[in-house]
C-alpha cells in the first residue's frame, strides 16, 4: 500500500465518479493520509466505490470494511475505528454519509433484512459489514439455532454414568463430575455441540466413547448405526485426528465388554480437511455440499475448530442435515484462526465454562455430582469445557504455565519462570546476541539432518522439536531464524546459503494442493538419494511420499515457524521467541498457543516486560454471532473499547 493510494482515495475522485452525487466533506486528517494499513485489496474495494457513486467518506467505509475483516473481524464497529485510520470529524460524519448511500443498506427496527441485503455494505448497530460477511454471519448464527433447536433421536445415556465402564470415576476424587460424560452426555441430547479443552484434556477419547454408544445403541436394536465423518481444517490435523481416533479404539479393547470389531467397521478410518469434506475447490467458493445438497452423514466431528474460520464454518453449518449431529472440538482459549472471525471463542464465551439451564441439569442427573450455575444464554447447554489434561499432570511445568497464563496471572507465570525445572528453561532475552546463541544451538541440533541418511529418520526429527516465534519478520522473526541457521549449516556442510535446495533442508507447505495431496502446514524434507537425486519426502497416510521440488506447491524453510502456522501441531521440544519490543500482535491467546504445542519441554525467549504486557493483552474480535444465536433482536451488539489494537499478523 502506498500513501499516494490513500490520498487518492480521498483526493483524486476517480474519472468514472458520479461526482454530482459527491456531497461535501470533512477534511483528511494527515495522519489518515499517512496510515500504512490499508491493503491494496482495501483501496480496490474504496476505488470501485468512488467508480460506483460513492462519496469519498463512504469509499473509505468500504476501504475500512474490508481491513477490518482483514484483521480478523466479522466487521467495522464504528465508534472504534482508530484516529490513525480516521480523523475524529469524520468519524462523526461517517454513519449520516453511510446512511445516504445508495451502496449501503441500513438495518434497523423499521427494515427487515430480507427486503434490503442485496447492497454491497450493510450498516447495522454501528457496526459496518461487507455484505457477503453479513450474509456469513446471519446465516450461521441461524443454521445454529436451527441445529440447537432439533431433538436428534434419544440415546440411552445410562452408559455414561460413573461405575458403568466407559467413564471411570476419578480414583483421587471421587465425587467430582466427569466432565468428559458430560460432554459425551450433552452430545448425544443435541444436534450441534462444542467440546473444548486443552491439549491432553480427552477430548479424541470422549469422542470415541460417545461413537461406541451411538453405534452400539443402533446395532442393539438392529437398526444401521450413523454415518460418521471426521474432519478438520487442515490435513496435518485430520492426519492427526485420525491417529488418535485409532489410539482411541485401541485402548478401549483393555474393555472386556468391547467388541471392537463391531464398533470398529462403523467408525471412519480417515479424517478429511473441511475443504475436501463440504467439495470446496477451483475458483467457486460456493462447496458441493451445502443446505440444496446436504452432506450425507448423521454425526459431523470436527476437529481443531478454533482454527476454523466464519465463512468456512458457514458453509459448514449450512451443509449438515436437520437431523444430523455437528460436533465441534476444539481449544476455547487458542488463538482464533487467522482469517475473519474467532466462531469457536465467541460461541464458548458466551455460554460460560460448564454453566447449564436448569433443564440440561435435570436431565444429566447423576452424570453432575453439584449443580453448576445455572445460565441463560441458549448456547450454554450446548457447550462443555474439559478441564484435566492427562499429557500434563499436576507436576508438570508447561500445565501449570499454560494455566497461569490463561488466568492473566502474571505473578504466577513469573514464579514458574524463575525457579528451576527439568521441563522449562526461560531465557529473559531476546536480543540478537541471545538470538545469535540460539541460533548456533539450534544449528547444531539440525546438523543431524544435513546429516540424515533416511527420510523416516529425518521426519521423526523434525516431529520432535521446532522454534515458534510471533512474527515472521524482523530480528525474532521466523524468516530470519530460518536464514540464520540455514547459514550456520551452511557453513558447516559448505553448501551456498542463497542455494534453494540442500540435503537436510525442512520444508512447509503453505497452501491446499489437491493435486500432490499436499495440505497446508504438511512438513518435509529434502534428501539426496544414492543416485544424487534430490527428492522432498513427507508422510502420507499410507507411508512415505517423495517430491520433486519443483512439483511442490508453495512453501517454506521450516526451522522456525509462526505460532500461527504452529496451531494443530505438537512437538516434544518447542522454543518460544518473542521480539524484544513490543507488537500489537503479542496477546495472551498466542503464548498460550505457542507453548501448549510442547509436550515435554519448552524453552522461552522474552525479555520480563514484554511477557507481562503480552499475557495482559487479549485478542478482540468484533463480530456479532453469539448476540445473533441470542437474541431476538441481533441489533443490541456490544463492543469493547480498543478492540482493533491487536491486530493478528497476516501470515
Ligand atoms: N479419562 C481418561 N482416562 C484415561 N486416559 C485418558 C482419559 N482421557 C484421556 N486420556 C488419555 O489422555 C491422552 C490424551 O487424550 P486425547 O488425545 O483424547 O486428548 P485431546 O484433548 O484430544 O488432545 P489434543 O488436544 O492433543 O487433540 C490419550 O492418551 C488418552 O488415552
Amino acid at each position: 500500500m502506498s500513501d499516494t493510494g490513500m490520498n487518492d482515495l480521498f483526493d483524486t475522485p476517480s474519472a468514472n465518479a458520479a461526482s454530482t452525487a459527491v456531497p461535501s466533506e470533512p477534511d483528511v486528517s494527515p495522519a489518515e493520509a499517512e496510515d500504512a494499513a490499508l491493503s491494496d485489496l482495501d483501496l480496490a474495494l474504496g476505488y470501485w466505490a468512488r467508480r460506483h457513486g460513492a462519496d469519498r467518506l463512504v469509499a473509505r467505509g468500504f476501504a475500512l470494511a474490508s481491513w477490518a475483516v482483514a484483521q480478523g473481524h466479522t466487521c467495522l464497529a464504528l465508534d472504534q475505528i482508530p484516529t490513525a485510520l480516521m480523523s475524529a470529524a469524520n468519524q462523526a460524519a461517517l454513519p449520516d454519509a453511510l446512511a445516504a448511500s445508495d451502496l449501503v443498506t441500513v438495518l434497523n427496527a423499521d427494515k427487515t433484512e430480507s427486503e434490503t441485503t442485496t447492497r454491497p455494505l450493510i450498516l447495522e448497530a454501528g457496526r459496518l459489514y461487507l455484505q457477503r460477511y453479513h450474509a456469513y454471519e446471519t446465516r450461521l448464527a441461524e443454521r445454529l439455532r436451527t441445529l440447537m433447536a432439533a431433538e436428534p433421536n434419544p440415546v440411552n445415556v445410562d452408559a455414561l454414568k460413573p461405575g458403568n465402564g466407559l467413564f471411570a470415576t476419578d480414583a483421587a476424587n471421587p465425587n467430582a463430575t466427569n466432565w468428559q460424560a458430560v460432554a459425551a452426555f450433552a452430545a448425544l441430547r443435541h444436534c450441534f455441540t462444542v467440546i473444548s479443552g486443552g491439549p491432553g484434556t480427552g477430548k479424541t477419547y470422549t469422542i470415541v466413547r460417545l461413537l461406541r454408544v451411538l453405534v452400539e445403541a443402533a446395532l442393539d436394536q438392529d437398526k444401521t448405526p450413523p454415518l460418521v465423518a471426521l474432519a478438520a481444517p487442515t490435513g496435518k490435523a485430520a492426519a492427526r485426528m485420525v491417529e488418535s481416533v485409532r489410539k482411541g479404539l485401541d485402548d478401549m479393547s483393555a474393555d472386556a465388554t468391547f467388541d471392537k470389531q463391531r464398533i470398529e467397521e462403523h467408525i471412519p478410518q480417515n479424517a478429511r480437511t473441511l475443504h475436501r469434506l463440504l467439495g470446496l475447490g477451483g475458483a467457486t467458493t460456493r462447496p458441493r455440499f451445502n443446505a440444496d445438497n446436504p452432506l450425507p452423514y448423521d454425526v459431523v466431528i470436527v476437529d481443531e475448530a478454533s482454527m476454523v474460520d466464519l465463512p468456512m464454518m458457514a458453509k459448514l453449518a449450512d451443509a449438515i442435515r436437520n437431523d444430523a449431529r455437528l460436533i465441534l472440538l476444539g481449544d476455547r482459549y487458542q488463538l482464533a484462526s487467522v482469517e475473519s472471525g474467532s466462531v469457536l471463542a465467541e460461541i464458548c464465551a458466551n455460554a460460560g465454562v460448564n454453566r447449564f439451564t436448569t433443564d440440561q441439569q435435570a436431565a444429566a442427573g447423576d452424570l453432575l455430582s453439584e449443580a453448576p450455575e445455572s445460565a441463560t444464554h441458549p448456547l450454554a447447554d450446548h457447550v462443555v469445557t474439559l478441564q484435566t489434561s492427562r499429557r500434563f499432570n499436576a507436576n508438570s511445568t508447561i500445565g501449570q504455565l499454560a494455566a497461569a497464563v490463561n488466568a492473566g496471572d502474571v505473578e504466577a507465570v513469573q514464579t514458574l519462570l524463575d525457579a528451576d525445572h527439568d521441563d522449562l528453561v526461560y531465557h529473559d532475552q531476546s536480543n540478537a546476541a541471545a538470538l545469535n546463541k540460539l541460533m548456533d544451538q539450534l544449528a547444531e541440533d539440525y546438523a543431524a539432518l544435513c546429516e540424515a541418511s533416511d527420510p523416516t529418520t529425518a521426519l521423526a526429527q523434525l516431529g520432535k522439536q521446532c522454534v515458534l516465534t510471533a512474527v515472521r519478520q524482523g530480528p525474532a522473526g521466523s524468516e530470519t531464524l530460518n536464514a540464520g541457521i540455514t547459514e550456520r549449516l551452511a557453513r558447516r556442510f559448505d553448501f551456498n546459503p542463497a542455494t534453494a535446495w540442500y540435503h537436510g533442508r525442512p520444508v512447509m507447505v503453505r497452501r491446499n494442493d489437491y493435486r500432490t495431496g499436499l495440505f497446508n502446514g504438511d512438513v518435509g524434507v529434502a534428501l539426496y538419494n544414492e543416485s544424487g537425486q534430490l527428492r522432498v519426502w513427507f508422510e502420507g497416510d499410507n507411508g512415505l511420499r517423495a517430491f520433486l521440488p519443483s512439483a511442490l506447491p508453495t512453501h517454506d524453510t521450516v526451522y522456525a515457524m509462526t505460532i500461527h502456522k504452529s496451531q494443530g501441531s505438537e512437538f516434544d521440544l518447542v522454543t518460544l521467541v518473542l521480539p524484544e519490543y513490543d507488537v500489537p500482535v503479542l496477546t495472551r491467546e498466542l503464548f498460550y498457543t505457542g507453548l501448549t504445542r510442547g509436550r515435554e519441554r519448552l524453552a522461552i525467549f522474552a525479555e520480563p516486560n514484554i511477557l507481562v504486557r503480552t499475557i495482559g493483552r487479549r485478542v478482540s474480535r468484533v463480530c456479532g454471532l453469539a448476540n445473533r444465536i441470542s437474541a431476538t433482536n441481533p441489533i443490541d451488539l456490544i463492543v469493547g473499547a480498543g478492540i482493533y489494537d491487536a491486530r493478528p499478523e497476516r501470515i
